[in-house]
């Protein structure tokens, strides 16, 4: 594997702005054979995408730092670790993913003032930040968050669940968040992402409605075409 070009904060300003990202998620490849799988996206992947869940803030646990510092060596692209955890340790978290590896941490803005703290933390050790919705909670959550992100990421269906439909509410809560970067100044730095009940009927909603990146599982994982995938991705339109 060839050197990593860029990494933390320069990684996630060099994301391509000017069509949707390709953002995978690692928990939808066959975590059997992730070496596999990182090979057959490292053509296609913007930014790798990997949840970490610690069976309180959500149902189950999902990925642990020594899987992230392993999966960082297989690849030159980011590594964006999704942190839903408790408020006692997301620091803790942060500190750990990054050591091992992670370029972007995105916090849950649920975390209140440990996940503000958790953000200074995160680029302190040189990494980029961002925050975090779960479906429940109200976009306004994210304000706090602004001036210090460089990531918005708005869940779409009941958090550390795969395989779920979008809600209704997902696009009209990407409209709300984009309205509220604007608001805040920031809307040419900040990336708007939406994960999960990634489809290929919603993709096309998600976009129009704000969506700078979508969280790939199954929809990209699934599909024995991803060159064609990727072409049909890359050229939907943003709301005009
Ligand atoms: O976090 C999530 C879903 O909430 C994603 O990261 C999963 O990977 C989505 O998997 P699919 O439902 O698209 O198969």
């Amino acid at each position: 594997m060839t050197a990593k070009p860029l990494s933390g904060p320069a990684a996630i300003a060099a994301l391509p702005r000017n069509r949707l990202i390709g953002e995978f998620s690692l928990w939808s490849a066959d975590l059997a054979n992730m070496e596999r799988d990182l090979k057959r996206i490292e053509a296609h992947a913007d930014l790798h995408h990997i949840d970490v869940a610690d069976a309180r803030f959500t149902p189950g646990f999902l990925f642990f730092p020594d899987m992230v510092a392993r999966i960082a060596r297989l690849t030159v692209k980011p590594i964006h670790v999704h942190l839903m955890v408790e408020a006692e340790i997301v620091e803790a978290q942060t500190r750990q993913f990054i050591e091992a590896g992670a370029d972007l941490v995105t916090i849950h803005a649920e975390n209140g003032e440990a996940g503000l703290r958790a953000v200074k933390l995160a680029h302190e050790l040189g990494a980029e930040a961002g925050v975090v919705l779960r479906l429940e909670t109200p976009v306004s959550a994210i304000e706090p968050f602004l001036p210090d992100v460089a990531f918005v990421t708005l869940l779409g269906t009941s958090i550390g669940v795969k395989g779920q439909s979008l809600s209704d509410q997902a696009c009209p809560r990407l409209i709300e968040a984009r309205a509220l970067m604007r608001k805040a100044g920031r809307e040419a730095d900040i990336i708007l992402a939406a994960d999960g009940g990634i489809r290929h009927e919603t993709v096309p909603l998600l976009r129009a409605a704000g969506a700078d990146t979508v969280v790939l599982g199954s929809l990209a994982f699934g599909d024995p075409d991803l060159a064609k995938r990727m072409a049909w991705l890359h050229g939907l339109k943003a709301a005009a």
